[in-house]
């Protein structure tokens, strides 16, 4: 069998708006100020704790244990309502169909934690699309740790696997996991795309169809 595993924010959705609503929401009730969009979207890829401790320096304020457990509970609170800003990149859910119509087996690999991740695939209608989910809270450990992407693989139980990605902590994973990796350039990545390890690259989802099937051939 074959398969694909994908990331989710900054590669399937683009969610940075409804992030910094959530990030500036709960700076603001704590009278920390607010940041920006970009600033904001910089700091997404490594999940919700790391994201919460770079927001809190962002601001110039000190971190507590009780202030980041504070921040991060009532961000949860509110990013996991009804997505508001965030959308799908185009043509992303047709690439899926597509590449399950021939086959293949489709996973999800994100840091993002699984309560705010099915909500999101809920509200879009495409969490049916998934064989696997493997989020941020679903293992001890965290992208770009290979555990989570190799726990996707297992899950699907597929020997050709391609992994898709948008930011530098994909890149790492896949690179240490060992597996085919796809970079969308179209996401959060920070580093140029020549600095990032990446097998193919791609700037719209019409283009990721061919390229699963060069990394990971479909079933016979
Ligand atoms: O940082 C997060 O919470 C999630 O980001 P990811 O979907 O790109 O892994
Ligand atoms: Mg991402």
């Amino acid at each position: 069998m074959s398969g694909v595993v994908f990331d989710l924010d900054g590669t399937l959705i683009d969610s940075a708006p409804d992030i910094h609503l959530a990030a500036n929401e709960v700076l603001r009730a704590e009278g920390l100020g607010e940041l920006d969009l970009p600033t904001v979207r910089s700091f997404i890829g490594n999940g919700v704790a790391v994201l919460i401790s770079r927001c809190i320096e962002a601001v110039g304020a000190e971190e507590t244990p009780q202030l980041h457990a504070h921040l991060s509970r009532e961000f949860l609170r509110i990013y996991e309502g009804e997505p508001r800003l965030t959308r799908l990149y185009p043509g992303a859910e047709e690439a899926i169909r597509t590449l399950k119509g021939q086959g293949y087996r489709v996973g999800l690999c994100t840091n993002k934690p699984e309560a705010a991740t099915a909500a999101v695939l809920e509200h879009f209608g495409v969490i049916d699309l998934f064989d696997a989910l493997v989020c941020g809270d679903t293992l001890p450990a965290r992208k770009p740790d290979p555990a989570p992407l190799r726990h996707a693989i297992e899950e699907l139980s597929v020997r050709r696997v391609a992994y898709v990605g948008d930011s530098e902590v994909d890149a790492e994973t896949a690179e240490r996991a060992k597996v085919a990796f796809a970079l969308y350039t179209g996401g959060y990545r920070k580093a140029p795309v020549e600095a990032l390890y990446h097998d193919a690259r791609f700037d719209h989802f019409d283009e990721l169809p061919p390229i699963v099937n060069r990394l990971a051939p479909p079933p016979e």
